[in-house]
């Protein structure tokens, strides 16, 4: 089956365009002020436009206000909440009661111990995202182009709806489907040429990566 696509961090129409064309299913916005993805919501939801009804439109919250919700989610219409913090289960139903959109909620990993609180969240979250855990000093819960032990999720079972992220790259794509049961993959750091630098050449070599991995294997002389 092939896997949903989310791109993370865009800022520029030409990223946008180029993420939808090569079939992206979500788009992310960044509504960390600290990070170099940082989004005001009137820009992103001009910039998601094209998107609508072509590609999930993804807002990235870490511990959100309501305030910053209203403005957000009147703004941009996401389909999607994502939230990146330490949003306990009872702050992701409010959350969803209030706003009335699927959430996708974050764990940051790098060991096993980073886990033990995912099931707490099953009936509650919608879906998962597997990232991986901020390196110290970092200032950023996500974005940090860096991966964590993927076998460490081999314990989730295949019902549980989750992506995968974290240091994801056109090299090391492949092998994180192979190695995992994500139904979908997150890319931000790893299409970029700096933080917050988006590269459409680097959109299209993640996409013809996955393409490559997803591809029936012919046999010879087939
Ligand atoms: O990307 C950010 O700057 C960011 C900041 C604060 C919270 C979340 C953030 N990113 C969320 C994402 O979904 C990223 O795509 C994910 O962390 C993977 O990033 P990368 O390892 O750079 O591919």
């Amino acid at each position: 089956m092939k896997p949903d696509i989310k791109i993370c961090g865009l800022k520029t129409p030409e990223a946008v365009d180029r993420a939808l064309k090569r079939g992206a299913t979500h788009i992310g916005f960044i509504f960390f002020e600290k990070s170099p993805r940082y989004i005001e919501p009137d820009l992103a939801a001009k910039l998601a436009e094209p998107a609508r009804g072509k590609a999930k439109i993804v807002a990235v919250v870490v511990d959100p206000t309501n305030d910053e919700l209203d403005e957000i989610v009147s703004l941009l219409k996401p389909d999607i909440l994502q939230l990146h913090g330490s949003e306990s289960p009872e702050h992701v139903l409010t959350i969803k009661a209030l706003y009335g959109l699927p959430v996708m909620k974050v764990f940051s990993v790098r060991t096993a111990d980073d886990l033990k609180r995912v099931e707490a969240y099953i009936g509650i979250a919608d879906r998962f995202l597997f990232d991986a855990k901020a390196p110290k000093g970092s200032e950023l819960p996500g974005g940090n182009g860096i991966s964590f032990d993927w076998s460490l999720l081999g314990w989730i079972d295949e019902s549980i709806d989750y992506m995968l992220s974290g240091g994801l790259n056109k090299n090391n794509v492949a092998d994180a489907l192979a190695s995992t049961k994500a139904r979908g993959i997150d890319v931000s750091s790893g299409v970029e040429t700096e933080p917050g630098v988006k590269s459409v050449a680097l959109i299209d070599e993640f996409f013809d990566a996955v393409e490559k991995a997803d591809a029936p294997v012919m046999a010879p002389g087939s």
